[in-house]
C-alpha cells in the first residue's frame, strides 16, 4: 500500500470524508488534489470532523511540560512533530523532505541570498527568523539534546501546512498564531481564487467555487497574498497572481520627510505602499506621494483618501513622481535579474525561483508605467 493510501486510510478512520475528490502526485507541485468526477460549484468535497483537528489542544503534557508556557502555538506545534514520530507517522512519510523545504523556503538560504529577494519578501523573512529564533530557543531549553534543523523542518511543515483556527484557547494567542493542522485539506495547493475552506465548531468543510471537470485539480486560496507572501511564507510564487502588487515602500520612504513620516505613522497610512489595482482613493501609497508635494497649507487628507480631487494640484504631481518612482524600480529589478545570472548560488533551483520573482516584478512595473505613464500625461 502506498504512503498516500496510507493517510487515506487513516483520516477516513478519523471521520474524514472526501467526496469526488482523490489526492494524487501532481509533477512539480508535490501531492494535490483532483476532482474524481464532474463537480458544480457549491458542493462540499471535503468535510473533516472537530475530533481529526490537531492544535493546541491535541498536544499532550509529555510535550508542553518541558516548554515555556508562553510559546506560540506554531512552536509548540513543531515540538510535538519532531518530537512524537510515530504519532504522525502517515502524514510525516507524505510531507514534503527536508532537502526540498530546504531549497525552496528563503527562511534557510544564507543571508546573502535572502538579500537578493524582492524586500518585501525579505522583510517577511526576516520576520520569520525573529519567530522561529524564539521558539527554538525555548525548545532546545526543555529538549536540550535536539537538533535545530529537525525542528526547523517540523516548523516550516507547520509554516507551510497549518490553518486559522478558533477555539476559546486560542483567542489567547496573536490571530496569526491561531494554528492548526488538518488531515488531507493540507494536500489541496493554493489559486488566486480557489476552494472556499469553511469551518464551524463541527470541523472543517472545503466547497467547490466553482464547476470542475472530472481530472481537474482543486486548489483552494490560501488567502489574498502577493507573490513576495507566497515565496517567503510558502516557497512558491504564481504567473498569474491577480493580489500581486508593486511594493513601494523602500522607494517611498527614502524620499519622505521625517514629519511626513511621523504624520503617516500618526494617522495609520505608514508603510504597505503597494501600487496594485491603480486606484487613487484610500491607498497609503497614494496618499503618501500627495502628502509630499502638499504645500505650506497643511495637507488636505480628506482630499487624499477621496482620490480623484485635486484642488490642490497634489494629485498631478504625485502621478509624476510615481512615474518616476516605478522607472527606478524597473532599473533594480532587470539590474538584479542580470546580476542573478552570474551569482555564485549554491542551487539552481533557488536562482530560478528569484528569477521568476524577479521576472515578475519587471512585468509588472512595465505595465504599470504604461498605465501610469498614460495617465500622467492624460493629467499634465
Ligand atoms: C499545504 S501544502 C499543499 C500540498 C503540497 N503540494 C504537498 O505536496 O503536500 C503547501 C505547499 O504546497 C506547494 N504549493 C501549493 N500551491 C502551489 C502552487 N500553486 N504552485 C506550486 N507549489 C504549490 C508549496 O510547496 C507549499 O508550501
Amino acid at each position: 500500500m502506498t504512503a498516500l493510501q496510507k493517510l487515506i486510510d487513516k483520516a477516513r478512520d478519523d471521520g474524514v470524508e472526501m467526496m469526488g475528490i482523490a489526492p494524487k502526485n501532481i509533477p512539480g507541485h508535490g501531492i494535490g488534489v483532483l476532482a474524481e468526477r464532474d463537480l458544480d460549484p457549491g458542493t462540499v468535497i471535503l468535510a473533516v470532523p472537530a475530533q481529526a483537528v490537531r492544535s493546541l489542544h491535541t498536544i499532550p503534557k509529555s510535550v508542553t511540560s518541558k516548554l515555556d508556557a508562553s510559546m506560540s502555538v506554531h512552536g509548540l506545534l513543531a515540538a510535538d512533530v519532531a518530537l512524537r514520530r510515530t504519532a504522525w507517522a502517515e502524514w510525516a512519510r507524505l510531507v514534503p523532505s527536508w532537502s526540498e523545504l530546504e531549497t525552496a523556503m528563503p527562511l534557510t538560504w544564507s543571508q546573502g541570498l535572502r538579500d537578493m529577494l524582492p524586500a518585501e519578501a525579505n522583510r517577511l523573512v526576516a520576520q520569520q527568523h525573529v519567530k522561529f529564533k524564539k521558539d527554538w530557543e525555548m525548545f532546545k531549553k526543555g529538549y536540550p539534546s535536539s537538533e535545530r534543523q529537525a525542528y526547523l523542518y517540523a516548523w516550516l511543515l507547520i509554516n507551510t501546512r497549518g490553518f486559522y483556527y478558533e477555539t476559546p484557547a486560542l483567542l489567547k494567542y496573536p490571530w496569526h498564531d491561531r494554528l492548526a493542522l488538518i488531515p488531507i485539506a493540507d494536500l489541496f495547493n493554493h489559486a488566486a481564487v480557489g476552494c472556499m475552506v469553511e469551518y464551524s465548531p463541527d470541523g472543517y468543510q472545503i466547497v467547490t467555487d466553482r464547476a470542475y471537470q472530472a481530472g481537474e485539480e482543486l486548489r483552494t486560496s490560501y488567502g489574498e497574498h502577493s507573490n513576495d507572501f507566497l515565496l517567503a511564507e510558502y516557497g512558491f510564487t504564481l504567473n498569474d497572481n491577480h493580489w500581486d502588487g508593486i511594493c513601494l515602500d523602500e522607494l517611498v520612504l527614502s524620499k519622505l520627510s521625517s514629519e511626513h513620516i511621523s504624520a503617516l505613522r500618526k494617522r495609520g497610512h505608514h508603510g504597505d505602499f503597494m501600487l496594485d489595482s491603480g486606484s487613487v482613493s484610500r491607498s497609503n501609497l497614494w496618499i503618501a506621494l500627495r502628502l509630499h508635494h502638499s504645500g505650506s497649507g497643511g495637507p488636505r487628507w480628506q482630499q487624499y483618501f477621496d482620490g480623484n480631487e485635486d484642488a490642490e494640484g497634489t494629485l498631478a504631481k504625485a502621478r509624476y513622481m510615481l512615474v518616476l518612482f516605478l522607472r527606478e524600480h524597473l532599473r533594480h529589478a532587470e539590474d538584479t535579474l542580470i546580476a542573478l545570472q552570474s551569482m555564485e548560488i549554491d542551487q539552481d533551483t533557488r536562482r530560478n525561483t528569484l528569477a521568476q520573482r524577479w521576472g515578475q516584478v519587471v512585468a509588472m512595473a512595465r505595465q504599470a508605467l504604461d498605465t501610469q505613464s498614460l495617465a500622467s500625461k492624460a493629467v499634465t
